[in-house]
């Protein structure tokens, strides 16, 4: 039987009506709307395309949105500064500063530069080791955040449940992990370095990939009925000049084998961008000091 698909732009939506529900909430009780900075270094085409649609999403949510494009030999010092100018900037609730970044400049730096109160992308290290041990004000990761939020949409409760997650960058794979493990599922982290990636894979309930080589997961890999999330976003090549989108993992014939499925594009992606939406309102109700929107 043909997998579910899960559809990531629907559930986007949902959060994304949410969310401009609260704005309105918190523009009532405060006078203002939540502000997002997103800065950007260099001109690589396929960020500058995100990080226009993360402003254009926040201000359709009714969130005031600043963009800050910087040439791609500024210093680390000048970054530094905007970072710590934004920190101080009372109108802003959360800072994105889009990876990766020059060669030339420490992300470790600039990211540990952040207010870990406006760290909607949840990257500093305070939010990575409050999500680390649990604790209920951690700025969660977007994208292993929107991955959870479908997995229990499709899912309802994970308990128990045996989670693989292939990738274990600090961005998507140790968070995805962390937050599975919260919800008490038997977690395995696979990576480049992992033995007969088959053989683990085809153990999962929940499969999660977040590698960056295209549809590299293949259907034979997957027990039937799995759940599988893929985070990759791989352009590639389409014949006469053009490219298309295509997934870590091998869709036509996973989706035979899966239980449910998300899609790329239309999964995990427009999901991201709704939790930074989600983030940005959470920062900002806690920096007012007013009660956080519930069910978000
Ligand atoms: N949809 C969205 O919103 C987002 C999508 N992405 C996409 O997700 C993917 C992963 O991103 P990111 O985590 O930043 O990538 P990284 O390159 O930081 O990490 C990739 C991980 O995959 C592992 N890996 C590489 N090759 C293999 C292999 N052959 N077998 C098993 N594991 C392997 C690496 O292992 P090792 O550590 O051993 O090197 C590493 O842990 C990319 O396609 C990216 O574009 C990323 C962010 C957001
Ligand atoms: N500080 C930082 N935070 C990030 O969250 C961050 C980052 N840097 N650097 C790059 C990655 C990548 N990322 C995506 C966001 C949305 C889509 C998205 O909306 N994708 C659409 C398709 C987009 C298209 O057509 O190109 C989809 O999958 O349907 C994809 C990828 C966020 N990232």
């Amino acid at each position: 039987m043909a997998a579910r698909l899960i559809d990531g732009r629907a559930a986007a939506q949902e959060v994304r009506a949410r969310v401009a529900q609260e704005v309105e909430r918190f523009r009532a009780a405060t006078g203002r709307a939540p502000g997002l900075a997103t800065v950007l270094v260099g001109e690589d085409p396929a960020s500058a395309v995100y990080v226009r649609s993360k402003g254009k999403a926040t201000r359709e949510a009714g969130m005031e949105s600043v963009s800050h494009n910087l040439s791609a030999d500024i210093g680390e010092a000048e970054l530094l500064a905007l970072v710590d100018q934004l920190n101080r900037d009372p109108a802003i609730d959360g800072i994105l500063v889009q990876l990766p970044l020059p060669g030339h400049i420490d992300s470790a730096k600039v990211i540990a530069a952040i207010d870990p109160a406006k760290d909607v992308d949840g990257f500093h290290p305070i939010n990575a080791g409050k999500l680390a041990i649990g604790a209920a004000d951690a700025l969660v990761p977007c994208t292993p955040f929107g991955c959870l939020y479908l997995l229990k949409q499709e899912l309802g409760s994970l308990s128990g449940l045996d989670a693989v997650v292939i990738g274990r960058s600090n961005i998507v794979g140790k968070p995805m992990a962390m937050l599975l493990l919260g919800e008490s599922c038997t977690v395995t982290i696979a990576h480049s370095r992992t033995k007969d990636l088959p053989a683990v894979v085809r153990r999962a309930d929940i499969v999660v990939a977040a590698v960056g080589r295209p549809e590299m997961v293949k259907g034979d890999w997957l027990k039937s009925s799995a759940t599988v999330i893929d985070v990759g976003i791989n352009r590639v090549d389409a014949g006469e000049g053009k490219t298309r989108l295509v997934g870590d993992v091998a869709f036509d014939d996973a989706q035979k084998v899966a239980g449910a499925i998300t899609p790329v594009p239309g999964g995990v992606g427009p999901m991201t961008i709704a939790m930074l939406l989600r983030n940005t309102l959470v920062a900002a109700h806690r920096r007012e000091g007013l009660a956080e929107p519930a069910g978000l």
